[in-house]
């Protein structure tokens, strides 16, 4: 199943980390205060989020390379993702968390097993306070956990996950491809691009219910993905904010029909740093709001070395790893995971 399936498997879940039956609570409870100052609005000091950029236009590859650099974080129209599908994708999901929470605990993820299935996220334990979330991860086939969601009617939700994985998988390795050429890495060169051998793909359906406090909460604590790229569709309330210097947190506002791009720790190390793992959070919201993150890492054994060169820097910034080293490291020492491996 990939690296990515042993991601955060030793963190230590504790019986709280569960899910809440949200829409039985009308108070924030004290577990989930967030009293952190980073949980300001945004600074609004940059004004404009990162770009939007039409995946159609002849320019799009010189203008994705220059989001990598400057944001690590892009919105992309013109990706030939149907908007049926991105539509099915939302309302499945919606069935989903509209179910009794003693229907989704059934598909409770299992503690040091592969991240498939419901749960509060797999970072909660570095975190004193809990997260105003719940999420649904899909890891290899969707069935199994499906079934124990719908017994009679598990079908429809499975073709149409399947069906969305395989089409961001074609987006996503032609985003990767235009990436590695601008790090003068051959795609043709790169096995697991070819033969898709032993990939990471991990689906994480989230959602963040309508939170009757939503300043003093948190929908998702800010963190960078473990992946080499995330694809994610934010549905139209927005929430998602990402960490630019000298900016502080700026909202990534939601464009009907375009999905969001972000750079994971994979490149960042490729490239060493100078394509930013974006750092982002997700703040709570008023209304309920769902999003779907698809994250692409590459095999476990595949080695992760610094690019070296006139662009990219001619003295390493990171040690050169294993994938699956690389996320032992971040399981175990999370947000500090890249200075530990920093020369
Ligand atoms: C594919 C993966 C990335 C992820 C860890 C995981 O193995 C499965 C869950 C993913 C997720 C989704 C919510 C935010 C996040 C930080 C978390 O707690 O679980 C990410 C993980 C990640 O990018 O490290
Ligand atoms: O909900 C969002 O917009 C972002 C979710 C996220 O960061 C994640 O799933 O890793
Ligand atoms: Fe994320």
């Amino acid at each position: 199943m990939g690296a990515l399936a042993e991601s955060y498997k030793d963190t230590l879940l504790e019986p709280q980390h569960i899910p809440l039956d949200y829409g039985s609570v009308h108070t924030l409870p004290d577990s989930h205060v967030w009293l952190d100052e980073s949980n300001e609005s945004p600074s609004g000091v940059h004004s404009t989020g990162p770009p939007l950029i039409d995946l159609a236009d002849p320019d799009a590859e010189r203008l994705i390379i220059q989001a990598c650099e400057t944001w690590g974080v892009f919105q992309l129209i013109g990706h030939g993702i149907p908007t049926k599908l991105m539509e099915a994708v939302q309302s499945e999901a919606e069935k989903l968390f509209d179910l009794p929470v003693d229907q989704k605990m059934k598909a409770l993820r299992s503690p040091g097993g592969s991240q498939s299935g419901y749960g509060l996220p797999p970072i909660s334990p570095f975190f004193e306070k809990l997260m105003w979330h719940e999420g649904y991860h899909i890891m290899g086939s969707p069935i199994d956990h499906a079934k124990l969601l719908w017994p009679n009617d598990y079908q429809g939700f499975c073709d149409t996950m399947v069906h969305y994985r395989s089409q961001l998988k074609a987006l996503t390795e032609q985003l990767i491809c235009i990436i590695l050429k601008s790090l003068n890495i051959n795609p043709e060169e790169v096995a697991w691009l070819k033969e898709s051998q032993g990939l990471s793909i991990g689906l994480q359906l989230n959602c963040y219910p309508a939170c009757p406090d939503p300043t003093r909460a948190m929908g998702i604590a800010p963190h960078t993905d473990t992946s080499l790229i995330t694809i994610l569709q934010q549905s139209k309330v927005s929430g998602l904010q990402v960490f630019k210097d000298g900016a502080g947190w700026v909202l990534v506002q939601p464009v009907l029909g375009a999905i969001t791009v972000n750079l994971g720790d994979f490149f960042h190390i490729l490239s060493n740093g100078v394509f930013t793992t974006v750092r982002h959070r997700v703040v709570a919201t008023q209304v309920r709001r769902l999003s779907f993150a698809y994250f692409y890492a590459p095999p476990g054994d595949f080695i992760v070395s610094p690019v070296l060169s006139k662009d990219f820097g001619e003295v390493p910034r990171y040690q050169t790893l294993s994938v699956k080293e690389f996320v032992g490291i971040k399981g175990k020492h999370f947000e500090k995971a890249l200075s530990v491996i920093q020369n």
